[in-house]
């Protein structure tokens, strides 16, 4: 295919059987024109240019991929013996609680992953956190535990896990604990080392549950200041209730302090306390600050008129290999859970796509289930970047075994978000890793159901539909213009040609009557030339994509068009 000519249809697509291969990018130039090499890319608020080079003073301290890959390297334990250890080891506590199960089962919209689905993902995320799993218990509950969230029996197996497996001092839990909770299994865990006299690393155990392990991944791959600043927000927020009564040993009357800091008779807690309170409020100001400039950003974005398509997913389901492959931007992509924090946006031209040359491609941060209400709170700008798109990209990692529920779970956050009514593109990933039979059955079944595609970001096969899915989907978006256009706008007619269907066009005295359907933002723009109030049935109409053209119609028609 060729990528001058822009009025090629839609037929070329959706002939080609699912499994062609295009072009990879780097082999071929003509798949992409006009793309990032690398770097973020914003717009000019005054030119409406998409300047790829420069950056916003809020995003002035980023950390390229190179340097998250090597502060994860760098992540060293020192052991008893003072050893530096590359990874931390730590002992995986699962529990399904049966009476949830039960409850989530009359509930089809939030999906239930089982205690082996569960404890698969929290495998993955705690390999992305750069520990080491050197032991795992599960238990099935009725209900939980209020106190130590597992049965006791379960704590003292855990204990004894963790001293047989030698220098090992954190418990992950496959959970989100209360503080309580979070304090009694420390305090038990660390008054059994005490009394067997058997020291750890530090001496002290730490327990971790599922939102402080996805914090700590979140930390480790923010990369903008923005980023950053949700991360830290999500942290105390985080930290804030656990510092009740968590460090009674720092529970004294403090005398030092700076001057306006500490009250008198403040104690150590109180003085923690308000300390991250003050903090909180402050990152919330900061963040406040660089939501508005991305408020402007958003806004000359619309302006261009250029569509919006937004990679929405659950984490690892390859959302940034898309845009890779689409961009050759570069955006890091990885076999690890939320290598991606920060939105970034891409201007990408598709072969083919006629009503829409150029789009606009946001890669967002991924989704997970059981996600705590707060952490979702703390990346709210970067969830605004999915609420402002006219097309949702959802990316499915098809070669996971719960795939299914992963979408599920994705679709119940857009529903939280009261983003499911925008049109959504399923994009079924990974089929490179399937099985031809399964392969087949979904590229059938891909082709079978609305707005579905099977690809695989990794070989490219598929994209092609992909393309014409995507377009069909924006077809949606298109408006119905009815307009009398000057001669002298000879541009703006092409314009509507190139990007629009035609469905009527008549040389008149007074300029050139047009019927067709639109983006909105080509129909905004001619507003002032808008002929409703003309008659419906010009006479001498002729049908554009007829065969009734003749040679000198098309060449007032073509003048400037390529
Ligand atoms: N075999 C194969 N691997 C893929 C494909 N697409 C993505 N991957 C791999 O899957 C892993 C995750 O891909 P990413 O693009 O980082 O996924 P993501 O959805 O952006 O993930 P987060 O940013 O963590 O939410 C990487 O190791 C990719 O190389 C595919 O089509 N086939
Ligand atoms: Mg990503």
């Amino acid at each position: 295919f060729s990528l001058s000519n822009t009025r090629r249809t839609n037929a070329l697509f959706v002939s080609t059987s699912p499994s062609t291969q295009i072009p990879s990018p780097v082999d071929d130039e003509e798949w992409s024109l006009e793309t990032a090499a690398s770097g973020m890319g914003f717009y000019d608020l005054d030119d409406n240019t998409f300047d790829f080079n420069s950056s916003p003073d809020f995003i002035d301290t980023i950390r390229d991929e190179a340097d998250i890959l090597e502060e994860r390297e760098d992540r060293l334990y020192i052991d008893e013996f003072g050893v530096k250890r590359k990874v931390e080891r730590c002992i995986l506590v699962g529990v399904e609680e049966l009476s949830a199960a039960r409850r989530s089962q009359s509930n089809d919209e939030q999906p239930y992953f089982s205690l082996e689905e569960s404890m698969t993902e929290m495998r993955e995320l705690i390999k992305t956190a750069g520990m080491e799993i050197a032991g795992e218990v599960t238990q099935r509950l009725n209900e939980i535990n209020p106190r130590t969230y597992i049965g006791t029996g379960k704590v003292e197996e855990a204990n004894e896990l963790m001293k047989g497996a030698g220098d090992c001092s954190t418990i992950v839990f496959d959970a989100e604990l209360t503080p309580r909770q979070q304090k009694h299994l420390e305090n038990s865990f660390n008054k059994k080392i005490l009394q067997d006299d058997f020291l750890v690393a530090g001496g002290e155990i730490k327990v971790i549950d599922r939102t402080a392990l996805i914090l700590d991944i979140f930390a480790q791959h923010a990369k903008t200041k923005e980023g950053k600043l949700q991360v830290e927000l999500a942290l105390h927020e985080y930290r804030k209730p656990r510092l009740t009564k968590m460090w009674t040993h720092l529970e004294r009357q403090s005398g030092a302090g700076g001057v306006g800091l500490r009250g008198p008779g403040e104690s150590q807690l109180e003085i923690d306390k308000r300390l991250v309170r003050d903090r909180i409020i402050t990152l919330k100001h900061k963040i406040d600050d660089v939501q508005k400039h991305r408020t402007m950003h958003r806004l000359s974005r619309k302006r261009t008129g250029l569509p919006f398509l937004s990679l929405v997913g659950y984490t690892n389901a390859g959302k940034s290999s898309l845009l890779n492959y689409l961009t050759r931007a570069g955006v890091m992509a990885e076999s690890i859970l939320f290598a991606t924090l920060d939105p970034t946006t891409r201007k990408v031209k598709l072969p083919g796509y006629k009503t829409h040359p150029e789009v606009l491609l946001t890669d967002t941060v991924g989704f997970i289930q059981k996600l705590p209400t707060h952490l979702v709170a703390a990346f709210r700008a970067t969830l605004e970047e999915v609420k402002e798109a006219d097309v949702l990209i959802h990316v499915i990692d098809v070669s996971n075994p719960s795939w299914e529920k992963q979408e599920l779970a994705v679709l119940s956050v857009l529903k939280e978000m009261n983003v499911d009514d925008k049109p959504i593109v399923r994009v079924l990933n990974k089929m490179d890793l399937l099985e031809p039979d399964d392969a087949e059955y979904l590229k059938y079944d891909a082709a079978t159901s609305e707005n579905t595609v099977a690809v695989s970001a990794k070989t490219g096969e598929g994209l092609q539909d992909f393309v014409a899915v995507v377009e069909d989907a924006m077809s949606q978006l298109l408006v119905p213009i009815e307009i009398l256009l000057p001669y002298s706008k000879g541009d703006e007619l092409n314009i509507v040609h190139e990007q629009g269907n035609v469905e009527v066009v008549d040389y008149r005295e007074t300029g050139t009557y047009c019927r067709a359907m639109v983006p909105t933002a080509v129909a905004k723009r001619l507003e002032p030339y808008s002929a409703s109030h003309i008659s419906m049935e010009p006479s001498g109409d002729r049908k554009v994509n007829g065969i009734d053209d003749d040679e000198i119609d098309w060449a007032a028609l073509a003048k400037g068009r390529h």
